[in-house]
């Protein structure tokens, strides 16, 4: 999978932009504030229609203009093709080859992406909710049913929390049966989602536990567990799986009827990371804070690879000169000729010459972009 031509209208801070990649790697050069990541982040966008930055859409649009358009045009194993994503004060709409597509789970996943940038630590070390949006992204792109689950699972979980909210401040009748049917709807998508995360975590584990290994020069033992709010298991059915969710939403129904809140459920769960037996997040170095990232990136790209049959484009912002020596070579021997790749840097001198070997390199000063041969 790569893409061709990137064509941005009223993008941060692009105003009208037209480019044309090469389809291995690409350095994107320029001092700081200039555009580097702006530009990285519209590939994301458009792949995956979201921000890896924020979760505002409106700040994507070029200040004090009424729109932002970014148009791609790809080839994949199936031929070229196209994407095209506009926001706008009513939302967003995604098109692919020029059809609208009115679910975004029939949109996500044409596109896939591996992004890997500074605040990728924070999977490791930050808080549970940037753990459970890496694995939405990452299994939303590989897994239609998943995002499908996933959203429904959401979009009752909005609504219970309202109802409950109401239920609180007496607004409703406590015996209320509405409750009930909505938890069921709850436990019904939750089940769904908690089954395929204890499959793609296992996987996830299988493919990333020989990366760090090789990469910590055969020091560091990766393991990585799902950690659910309910007493659930990977062994378990979906039916099982729903069954320990009711009698959990009965034990805690009380609670959250005093708190107006939906108090367990795949969106308390954690992901952990543990090297040697040890968990990261407390434990780590920041080398192997940063070891572990690097694996879980890598991991990825072989992961859409087995889902998918073709590579990720694979976005590094500005973490090549975080990298040592021997990580970066880790790094450049797994995608080397087989993964288009995008570089952002202030300055060619910390990317390894083998990677601009067969670069195409970009320079961005203010919001305009020129190719340097
Ligand atoms: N919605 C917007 N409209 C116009 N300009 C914007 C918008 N959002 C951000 N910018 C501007 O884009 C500029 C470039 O930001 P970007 O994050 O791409 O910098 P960068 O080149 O990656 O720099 P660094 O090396 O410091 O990370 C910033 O000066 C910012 O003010």
């Amino acid at each position: 999978m790569h893409i061709n031509e990137l064509k941005l209208k009223d993008y941060r801070n692009y105003e009208g932009l037209t480019l044309q990649f090469q389809n291995r790697v690409n350095v994107i050069l320029g001092e700081n504030a200039q555009g580097k990541t702006n530009l990285m982040e519209s590939i994301y966008v458009l792949a995956l229609a979201r921000s890896h930055r924020t979760p505002r859409d409106k700040e994507l649009i070029r200040w004090d203009q009424p729109f932002a358009r970014i148009t791609g045009s790809f080839t994949n194993r199936n031929g070229p093709m196209e994407m095209e994503l506009i926001f706008s004060k009513q939302g967003k709409k995604v098109k692919l080859n020029s059809i609208e597509k009115k679910r975004l789970s029939d949109y996500i996943g044409t596109c896939t992406i591996v992004m890997f940038a500074p605040e990728d630590l924070t999977i490791v070390k930050g808080s549970p909710q940037i753990r459970r949006r890496f694995l939405d992204i990452e299994m939303g792109q590989i897994n239609s049913v998943y995002l499908y689950h996933l959203s429904q699972y959401y979009k009752v979980l909005k609504q219970r929390n309202q109802w409950l909210k109401e239920l609180r401040e007496k607004k409703r009748r406590a015996d209320d049966a509405m409750l009930d049917v909505m938890t069921e709807q709850l436990t019904a998508s939750g089940a769904e989602v908690l089954k395929r995360r204890f499959a793609f975590v296992a996987k996830l584990e299988e493919w990333a536990r020989p990366i760090h290994y090789d990469i910590s020069r055969g020091r560091e033992e990766l393991s990585i567990r799902y950690e659910p709010s309910v007493p659930v298991d990977s062994m378990m059915t979906v039916q099982n799986i729903r069954h320990v969710l009711d009698s959990e939403f009965q034990r805690v129904k009380e609670q959250e009827m005093r708190r107006g809140t939906t108090q367990i459920g795949p969106h308390r769960d954690d992901l952990a990371f543990y090297v040697n037996g040890r968990n990261m997040q407390t434990f780590g170095s920041q080398g192997q804070q940063r070891t572990t990232a690097l694996s879980l990136k890598l991991a990825e790209i072989e992961l859409i690879y087995q889902n998918t049959g073709e590579y990720p484009i694979l976005l590094l912002d500005d973490v090549l000169s975080e990298l040592d020596d021997y990580r970066q070579t880790h790094l450049l021997n797994s995608i080397k000729g087989k993964v288009q790749t995008f570089v952002t840097t202030t300055s060619v001198e910390g990317i390894d010459h083998r990677l601009l070997e067969e670069a195409a390199v970009f320079y961005v000063e203010e919001g305009t972009i020129s190719r340097k041969e």
